[in-house]
């Protein structure tokens, strides 16, 4: 077998920015320990069911961080439909997605246009645009008399807030967009709650440890477009391709992605290869993100991870973030403690922590 040559990956982690050594070889398969296929069909069965999910979870929480789920319970039927709207929405021209631009948004939702996002600074910009949607009590299915809360001023981001009608003001010429993305991200909001607590299982804690700070999450649902590389500029740029998104860890605590077939997923494996996290249908993959690692202890891995988009078709891709609510504090869950393993981290908000995370992003841009 041939040596592996190695780069440097500058990236900015749950620390700040870090060299980190990345091999150069392509994207190799997974084993099928490195990114399991884990099964949900029993999760609204017994606790010794979701027991038995969450035994598989901790295994690749601790190993790769990232899996896929099947039996998931979302149909595929809502999900080709939220497809279908998230093409109706990057087919149109420019000047109409600009109606739903994040530039009209206090809260930066909406439409972020291509060449706009560079997730990595050592990297090329992002080849992608993106419609994201965030938390709110409007949309949320256990709240039982949502729009009183948001008339009480309950639940509101004071002068940073939205309109309540951004960003659909802007996509209501476009028949059932509307309908269809919330009831994709009430799904996936119910879908990444019951996760959590399978989380809190496979962090050897109650079930119900993180309910409390899941009442009014962070937690953002997006449409991803990443445009065709014609079979030219593959040809011309071959190695040189700029990256779909570049290497990068997700900032919260779950993450619940819907891909398409077109591949271009690559998760940096625990030996510092690139494994190619191939789209299996039927399936959503779950990785963790940094806060989730943060709160572990460092037991949970927050794995890096990119997109390049080598088809001569666009690729599609619909994310789905969960983090906690923005207020309240949470410290590294006791369970992850012990006199060999002290506390690293300080107690924080995951509402701090995302700000803290994105401010880094800004104002600290990693030097080229
Ligand atoms: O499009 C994908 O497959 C992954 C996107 C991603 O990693 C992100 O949006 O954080
Ligand atoms: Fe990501």
């Amino acid at each position: 077998m041939m040596a592996l040559e190695y780069t440097q990956v500058e990236l900015l982690t749950l620390n700040g920015p870090e060299f980190r050594r990345v091999s150069t070889a392509p994207p190799r398969p997974p084993t099928e320990n490195e990114i399991p296929v884990i099964d949900l069909s029993s999760i609204d069965g017994t606790l010794e069911e979701r027991k038995a999910i969450a035994s598989k979870i901790r295994t690749a929480a601790e190993n790769t961080g990232f899996f896929y789920i099947e039996n998931h319970g979302i149909s595929e039927e809502l999900i080709q439909g939220a497809l279908s709207q998230a093409k109706a929405f990057f087919g149109q021209p420019d000047e109409l997605k600009e109606l739903a631009s994040s530039k009209q948004s206090k809260l930066a939702d909406g439409w972020h246009g291509l060449g706009t996002t560079q997730i990595n600074k050592s990297e090329t910009l992002d080849r992608k645009e993106t419609f994201s949607i965030r938390y709110n009590p409007i949309n949320d299915p256990t709240i039982p008399d949502p729009e009183k809360v948001v008339a009480d001023g309950k639940f509101s981001d004071g002068d940073n807030a939205d309109s309540v009608d951004f960003p659909w003001s802007g996509t209501n010429h476009l028949p059932g967009f509307r309908e269809t993305t919330v009831e994709f991200y009430q799904r996936r909001l119910t879908l990444a709650r019951k996760m959590i607590r399978i989380f809190a299982l496979a962090l050897d804690m109650p079930e119900d440890y993180f309910d409390s700070v899941t009442t009014a999450p962070g937690a953002d649902g997006l449409y991803v477009h990443y445009p065709a590389t014609p079979a030219k500029e593959l040809e011309e740029k071959d190695g040189n391709l700029d990256v779909g998104i570049g290497s990068h860890t997700d900032i919260q605590c779950i993450t619940l992605l819907w891909q398409d077939m077109s591949g271009g997923l690559q998760v940096l494996s625990a030996s510092d290869e690139w494994l190619d996290a191939r789209p299996i249908s039927g399936t959503l993959v779950v990785n963790i993100g940094d806060f989730l690692q943060r709160l572990s202890n460092n037991r949970f891995k927050s794995t890096v991870h990119r997109v390049y988009n080598r088809q001569p078709t666009s690729r599609y891709s619909m994310p789905f973030f969960l983090g906690f609510n923005a207020d309240s504090i949470c410290k590294v869950v006791p369970s992850c403690v012990d006199e060999a393993h002290p506390a690293l981290y300080e107690p924080i908000s995951c509402g701090q922590w995302h700000q803290r995370r994105l401010e880094l992003a800004r104002v600290k841009p990693i030097s080229t």
